[in-house]
């Protein structure tokens, strides 16, 4: 009798009799002013914890997370730019091969919705995005567990209308309200956009439960 390692160890070593599945690496940048909460979010979506004092990013960061959205598994692949005025040089250059942006604001911070537009324009200058319109942006407005409001939903809502129809959350990293399903909106976002095949990558998986098709037995 063969021994389930044994014949996982054959069926690795011989791809063929493998079938490799594919999986789709999405890449979504999040954009916005310093301390709106970028890194908060990617860190709450990821390793589900949340720092009341974390530090300015400098530059760029990014964490892999696997996610099934509408039965699709893609990896999903999180840029943190750094969001202070004197990092910009730093964040520009990975701004390209973007799939999704996610424009991050705070409800607390009037300016920082101001400024969405301008982190818009940016992402569409270095990402070369023709028609910026068209491209899967998704608007977060954060921290919705402060009282201190200073943007409406209603203005919110009002300039994603204005601006490309783009999907709009309110979240909270600190309590995790929206988190998940801006990331996933995301992720729709792109996957219903055209022409996706040039993200698919292949991935390690093994479907053991496939058997290999036998060898044609020579006489
Ligand atoms: N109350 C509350 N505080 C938050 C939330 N998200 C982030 N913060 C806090 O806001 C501060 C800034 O958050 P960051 O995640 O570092 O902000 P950032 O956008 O990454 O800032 P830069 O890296 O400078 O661009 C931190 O002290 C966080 O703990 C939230 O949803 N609610
Ligand atoms: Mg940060």
């Amino acid at each position: 009798m063969v021994s389930s390692e044994l014949l996982s160890g054959l069926l690795v070593s011989n791809p063929t009799a493998a079938m490799m599945s594919k999986s789709a690496l999405l890449k979504v940048i999040l954009l916005g002013d310093g301390g709106v909460g970028k890194s908060s979010l990617m860190n709450r979506y990821v390793t589900n914890k949340f720092d009341s004092h974390l530090f300015h990013t400098i530059g760029v960061e990014f964490l892999n997370r696997e996610l099934e959205v509408d039965g699709r598994r893609v990896t999903l692949q999180i840029w943190d730019t750094a969001g202070q005025e004197r990092f910009r040089s730093l964040r520009t250059p990975f701004y390209r091969g973007s799939d999704c942006c996610l424009l991050t604001f705070s409800l607390d911070d009037g300016q920082s919705f101001q400024n969405l537009s301008n982190w818009k324009k940016e992402f569409a200058y270095y990402a070369d995005v023709k028609d910026p319109d068209s491209f899967p942006f998704v608007v977060l407005g954060n921290k919705l567990d402060v009282p201190e409001r200073q943007v409406s939903g209603e203005e919110a809502r009002k300039w994603c209308r204005e601006n490309g129809g783009h999907p709009y959350f309110e979240t909270s990293a600190k309590d995790a309200t929206n988190v998940a399903s801006a990331f996933e909106e995301a992720v729709r976002r792109i996957l219903s956009s055209e022409d996706r095949d040039d993200h698919l990558i292949q991935t390690d998986t093994v479907n053991l439960q496939k058997k290999p098709r036998p060898e044609p037995s020579c006489c």
